[in-house]
């Protein structure tokens, strides 16, 4: 199966000198759904904002096939709409549709993660992780072929955590998509096809999740 992100000898420093990725080659096979773990600052959202292109590396090559999701820790720093149904058609303006081509992509988008129900609701009305849902049925709406997810059950509760997490992949198997979710908690492991390690800026293992979640198990992954 062809890479659908590529990561080549990638650097990146922040203004200040500080080196924040250190040559981190890496790639996700389309149709995967792989993790990435590391303590704080270890350089994880660096990683993920360089791939959503919203950085700019020092050096080395990036290759994500487009369009690219991203989805945020915090669902509220991302959704401006004051509905469900309108802030997934708000990711479409930009897109050249008729009008019954936006309702068709929302209301397919919605369905995707079981929202349709809830298009009319505010949005101020919704627990946390149907809002994780608002905020991946956007990208799904975009028709995006790279979902990048930074933490994106920080803010839940260990069910709608669960949930989310099998939803995300059941969405990366039944669409084809890949999926490179950033985590700390190690429960999440069981849902991914492979897992990343960066460490200090460096990415230290990678593969066999059930292996990355024993060695993580054995010496504890600070969070
Ligand atoms: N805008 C910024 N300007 C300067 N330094 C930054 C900036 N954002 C992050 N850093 C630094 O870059 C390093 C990596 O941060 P990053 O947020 O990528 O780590 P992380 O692994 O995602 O951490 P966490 O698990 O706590 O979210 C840290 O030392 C952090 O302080």
């Amino acid at each position: 199966m062809a890479d659908a992100l590529q990561v080549r000898n990638l650097c990146f420093s922040w203004a200040n000198g500080e080196d924040v990725l250190k040559s981190c080659t890496l790639e996700v096979p389309q149709g995967e759904f792989w993790m990435l773990l590391g303590t704080n600052g270890s350089g994880k959202s660096t990683l993920l904002r360089l791939l959503a292109g919203l950085l700019t590396p020092k050096s080395g090559e990036i290759n994500v096939m487009p369009p690219v999701g991203f989805v945020f820790q915090n669902p509220d720093h991302q959704l401006v709409m004051p509905t469900v149904g309108a802030d997934v058609a708000f990711g479409l303006v930009e897109e050249k549709l008729s009008p019954s081509q936006v309702r068709h992509r929302v209301a397919e988008a919605l369905s995707a993660v079981n929202l349709l129900e809830l298009q009319r609701r505010p949005i101020y009305a919704l627990s946390g992780g149907q809002k994780q849902r608002v905020a991946i049925a956007g990208a799904i709406a975009r028709q995006s072929e790279v979902l990048l997810l930074d933490e994106p059950t920080a803010l839940l509760d260990p069910d709608s955590q669960l949930d989310l997490v099998a939803q995300v992949k059941r969405l990366v198997k039944s669409r084809n998509l890949t999926a490179l979710w950033v985590t700390h908690r190690l429960d999440e492991l069981n849902y991914c096809d492979g897992a990343f390690l960066l460490e200090k800026g460096f990415l230290v293992d990678r593969g066999d999740p059930k292996r990355l979640q024993q060695r993580l198990m054995q010496v504890g992954l600070a969070s």
